[in-house]
Order: C-alpha cells, then sequence, then structure tokens
C-alpha cells in the first residue's frame, strides 16, 4: 500500500538537492533541540523504569502538579513499580514507595545517601546570609559537627533537663484553651495554641526564650515566614531550581519573595541572638545552646555553624509538631474518635490511679500504652513531611540490576511507604492507634514489639530526624493533660478534615499545613489542675 510516509520519501526522493539539505538540517536542529532540552544532569539509569511522558524542559514537573507523594503512589500502582525514575526539569531523581524499599534504601545505603541536594532557591537565595540549615546541608565536616551538636542538644539523656520546660508549655496550652474556650463552652482552633507550644520549645532550647502570648508579635512572625519559606523548598513551587533558564526573567517574582523572606528572617534571628547577649551581660541568660557557645564553652562550632544549629531546631519543630498533633486531636475528635478517647483515658487511670499526682510529675514519662500508640499512629498516619527531605547519593547504590550512580537525587515517599497495604495491613489507610497495641485482657493494652523502624516520618538511616525523641514527648505529654482534662469534640460547623492527603491545605509546602478546624468539648474535671 502506498502510505502517507513512502509518498513523503518519494518527494524528498525526487527534490532538488538544496531541499534535501534544508530537510535534514531541520531534523537535526530538532533532533539536537529535543536532546538539549531533555538533558539531565545524571543521564538515564539503566535497568530502572522510567515513568513515561516525560516533556522537554519540564520532565514529569507539570504531570506531578501539587502533590508529589499523592502522584508517585499512584504511579507506583499504575506502573506496577515500587523504585523508578523521574525527570524534575534538568534532575533526574529515583522515587522510592513501598515501606519495605524506602526502609531498605534509607537503611542499608545508610553511608551512600548521607549528602542532601543544593537547591538554587532555597540554598542560593534564601539561605546566602545565615548558612544552611542542617536539614538542607551537603554533607561535609562542617554539617557532621552540627548534627553531632544537635544530636546531643536532643538525646534522650539530655530530656530530663527539659522537664521544667515540658511542664511549663503544656500547662499554658490549658491554661489558655481553659480561658479562650470559656471553660470548654466555646469551640476553638486549637491549632494557635500548638504552634505557640511547639516554637517556644525550640526557642527555650537554642536561645532561653519564650512567649506567652499565643498571639505574640514576635512568635507570630517566625512561624509566618518560616510557614512561607516551607512552600520555598518544595519542587512544585520552584520550577527555577530545575529549568535554570527561568532564574533570568526579569522581575523574578520568586527570587523577590525569597529575598525579602530572607530578610524577615535575618532580623528576627539577629534579636534573638542579640536578646542572649543581653541576658548574658546582666546574668540573667538561661541555660541554651547559644548562650553556651557565647560564653564560649564549645569552641569546635563558629558562630554560623550556632546560628544554623538554632535555625534548623527553631525550623525543625514549629510545623511538624503543630501538623502532626493538630491532626491528630482532630482524628480523636471525630465520632469514631470518641471511642480512642475513652480508652486513652481509661488506660491513664489504670496506670495513674492517682491523676493529680500524675498530672504533676508523670505526664511526660510516656508510660501509658495508649497514649504511646496514639503518639505513632499520629506519626503514621499524618505524614507532615510526605517526601520527606530529598537526599543526594555520594556513591553508587546497587538496586537490583540497576546502578544509582554518585550525585543522584534520591526522594522518599515517606506518605506512600506509611499507607503500604503490603506492610501496614488493608486497613493502612484508617487512623487506627490499635495497630500498635495487644489488647491482654478486657481493656487492658500492651505495646507490641517495636521492628524497629515504626514508620517513615521521622526519616531512617544516616540523615534521620535527630528531633524523634523530643517530638515523640511533646506529642505524648500535650496528649496526656488533654486528654486527662476534656473529652473533645469535633466543630459540628467546622469539623476536622481527616483525609490522610486531605487534610492538609497547602500540598506544595514541604511540610503539611492543616486545615484549620475547631473543637469544643467538656472539661472532665479540675481537680488537679494548678491555677
Ligand atoms: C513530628 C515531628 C517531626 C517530624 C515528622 C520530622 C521529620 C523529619 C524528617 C522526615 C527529616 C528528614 C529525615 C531523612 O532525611 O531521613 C527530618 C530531619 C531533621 N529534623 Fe525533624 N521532624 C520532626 C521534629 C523535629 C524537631 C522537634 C526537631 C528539632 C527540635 C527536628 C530537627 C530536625 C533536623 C535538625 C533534621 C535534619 C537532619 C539531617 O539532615 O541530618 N525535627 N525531620
Amino acid at each position: 500500500m502506498y502510505t502517507l510516509l513512502e509518498s513523503w520519501m518519494d518527494r524528498i526522493w525526487d527534490a532538488p538537492l538544496g531541499y534535501v539539505s534544508i530537510l535534514t538540517g531541520l531534523l537535526a536542529t530538532l533532533i539536537i533541540l529535543f536532546k538539549l532540552t531533555s538533558h539531565t544532569d545524571i543521564p538515564y539509569i539503566c535497568n530502572l523504569p522510567e515513568i513515561p511522558g516525560a516533556l522537554p524542559i519540564f520532565g514529569h514537573l507539570l504531570q506531578l502538579g501539587d502533590d508529589h507523594a499523592t502522584v508517585c503512589e499512584k504511579w507506583w500502582r499504575q506502573y506496577g513499580h515500587s523504585v523508578f525514575q523521574i525527570r524534575l526539569g534538568n534532575t533526574r531523581a529515583v522515587v522510592v514507595n513501598s515501606f519495605a524499599d524506602c526502609k531498605k534504601m534509607l537503611v542499608s545505603n545508610s553511608q551512600a545517601l548521607i549528602d542532601r541536594p543544593t537547591l538554587y532557591t532555597f540554598h542560593g537565595v534564601i539561605s546566602s546570609t545565615k548558612g544552611f540549615t542542617i536539614g538542607s546541608s551537603p554533607w561535609d565536616d562542617s554539617c557532621r559537627n552540627k548534627r553531632k551538636a544537635a544530636s546531643t542538644t536532643l538525646s534522650k539523656a539530655m530530656m530530663k533537663n527539659y522537664y521544667p520546660m515540658f511542664d511549663l508549655e503544656s500547662y499554658c496550652i490549658l491554661r489558655d484553651l481553659h480561658r479562650d474556650s470559656k471553660t470548654g463552652s466555646v469551640e476553638v482552633s486549637i491549632r494557635p495554641y500548638i504552634q505557640r507550644y511547639a516554637l517556644n520549645t525550640t526557642l527555650t532550647l537554642c536561645y532561653g526564650i519564650r512567649m506567652d502570648e499565643v498571639y505574640d508579635t514576635l512568635l507570630r512572625e517566625i512561624l509566618n515566614v518560616g510557614s512561607a519559606i516551607s512552600l520555598l523548598r518544595s519542587a512544585s513551587e520552584n520550577y527555577q531550581d530545575y529549568i535554570p533558564i527561568l532564574r533570568y526573567i526579569p522581575n523574578n517574582e520568586k527570587t523577590a519573595r525569597s529575598k525579602e523572606l530572607r530578610g524577615r528572617r535575618d532580623i528576627y534571628l539577629d534579636l534573638l541572638l542579640n536578646k542572649v547577649r543581653e541576658m548574658i551581660k546582666t546574668g540573667t541568660d538561661k541555660p541554651c545552646i547559644s548562650a553556651a557557645i557565647l560564653k564560649d564553652q564549645e569552641t569546635r562550632l563558629t558562630g554560623v555553624e550556632v546560628g544554623s544549629i538554632c535555625l534548623s531546631l527553631v525550623s525543625g519543630g514549629f510545623e511538624t509538631i503543630p501538623g502532626t498533633l493538630v491532626s491528630c486531636i482532630g482524628s480523636l475528635s471525630t465520632p469514631a474518635g470518641q471511642a480512642f478517647q475513652e480508652r486513652a483515658y481509661e488506660d491513664i487511670r489504670k496506670h495513674y490511679p492517682d491523676l493529680k499526682e500524675a498530672w504533676a510529675t508523670e505526664f511526660e514519662k510516656e508510660k501509658v500504652p495508649y497514649l504511646n500508640a496514639i503518639v505513632k499512629e499520629a506519626g503514621r498516619y499524618y505524614t507532615v513531611s510526605s517526601m520527606s527531605l530529598p537526599r543526594k547519593t555520594v556513591s553508587d547504590v546497587h538496586w537490583n540490576g540497576a546502578v544509582i550512580p554518585a550525585k543522584t537525587m534520591v526522594l522518599i515517599n515517606a506518605q506512600a511507604g506509611n499507607h503500604d497495604v503490603e506492610y501496614f495491613g488493608p486497613d493502612a489507610g484508617t487512623f487506627n492507634p490499635e495497630r500498635w497495641l495487644d489488647e491482654i485482657s478486657e481493656k487492658a493494652f500492651e505495646e507490641k514489639a517495636s521492628p524497629g523502624l515504626d514508620h517513615l516520618s521521622f526519616g531512617a538511616g544516616s540523615r534521620s530526624c535527630p528531633g524523634a525523641i523530643i517530638a515523640s514527648k511533646l506529642i505524648y505529654s500535650a496528649l496526656f493533660r488533654l486528654l486527662s482534662l476534656y473529652k473533645i469534640e469535633a466543630s459540628e460547623s467546622n469539623p476536622p478534615n481527616t483525609d490522610y492527603v486531605e487534610y492538609n491545605a497547602i500540598k506544595s509546602a514541604l511540610v503539611a499545613i492543616p486545615r484549620d478546624f475547631n473543637r469544643g468539648g467538656e472539661e472532665r474535671t479540675r481537680d488537679f489542675y494548678k491555677e
């Protein structure tokens, strides 16, 4: 049959030589253009599936949309590969989805995955004045020292020193909820109280400073700037990180916004450090990281490194803890969550018949199995950092016949792994604290033995979250006091969204920002509550 292609070939054959050369030139230019616009930092990785449909220049960025975790989870199911490669503009990335593969990638290749990629907007613009946070630092001696100092401050052994802080900050949640909800009769949004709780904790550790007012101006400025910067760290918000030509667009909005936020952040970081300097002068400083360094008790770290540690701890806690705790309170306050609350309360009473005494001295001891189970389930179900923090390989990683070369970006889809039905069972998509418990007799619970890595929300391996211990303690302490005092109920007019994807109001942010909701509920007792 005389096809269209054959007719074209005939015409070219019959055409004068000049036309043939023009057509060949055009074709060659098109091929070169396609190659140039599809070029990636790391060449195609053989024996590792690539998701189809990558476009020149953009790669898979447009298909990924705002919610990378959910789209990658869908691709895993659609194409049947838990580990695959994609293209973010000019950057090749390997995405890991199932729980077993995420664990194997992070734990078995711990040293090979110790690095973090550097990105134009976050590293080149926002961090140009105060250095990188630990979570965004490439691996070098300075990062090793900063991580070591942070891990020491946040270690299990140090927790007993922070008891007064846990006491004061968790007490303030209840004190102000009692006041603002008019003893439980008015519905309130709990998020601002929890944000202050998380931020005051890290500010106390770093600067020995706290703010008593929920709507303190400085406290809200730190939270607003931090959330806005979290947006500028995600791939979906920053095409210019992966498509370099976009950086040269005049009046680049992203760069201008980054500079504005950098300026605002520098102001409050300097203010906090100057306050510590003043307190040292007047002898009123509190034990904290920056005072210790400013007084030269610790000489290994430079001023920029100290600033970076403080910035890492402050930004590490202020959205992750509220994201997890507020969403968990949302799940507990629904009609289905009432049963969990009741059982948690009974378990608290079972372990502490004298609740008044426990409220004062045992609230942070993490001894009530049911509460520990709620903390774990909150971490798993609400994966606040859905794509974790990006990693970069420092050496080859051998993966089922493929060789992922050094300097490749690796993205851990913690949201997909945390809801993997093959690992967590058919109810992986349901909030159920009891998956972590054995009911040994009626209403008596025992925690199941931990398999080592409960879930992926804190990462794993060489760059896992050093704040995991203090985070669990903070969530436990707040829940202990809150559930001892209140029966929390969701508002009917403004209830929580408890879907593990949809609870997040801004899916493109690096850390989830839960949709706001109101809660009400009756107070159980105030016998043991100190005014
Ligand atoms: C629910 C609370 C939290 C969650 C879900 C969380 C999650 C994470 C995740 C996913 C990572 C990256 C892990 C990896 O690459 O494997 C990380 C790193 C980090 N987190 Fe957390 N975090 C939480 C609380 C905190 C707190 C309270 C602090 C500090 C006070 C903190 C400080 C850090 C630091 C400094 C890093 C960087 C570690 C490194 O790159 O070496 N985090 N966190």
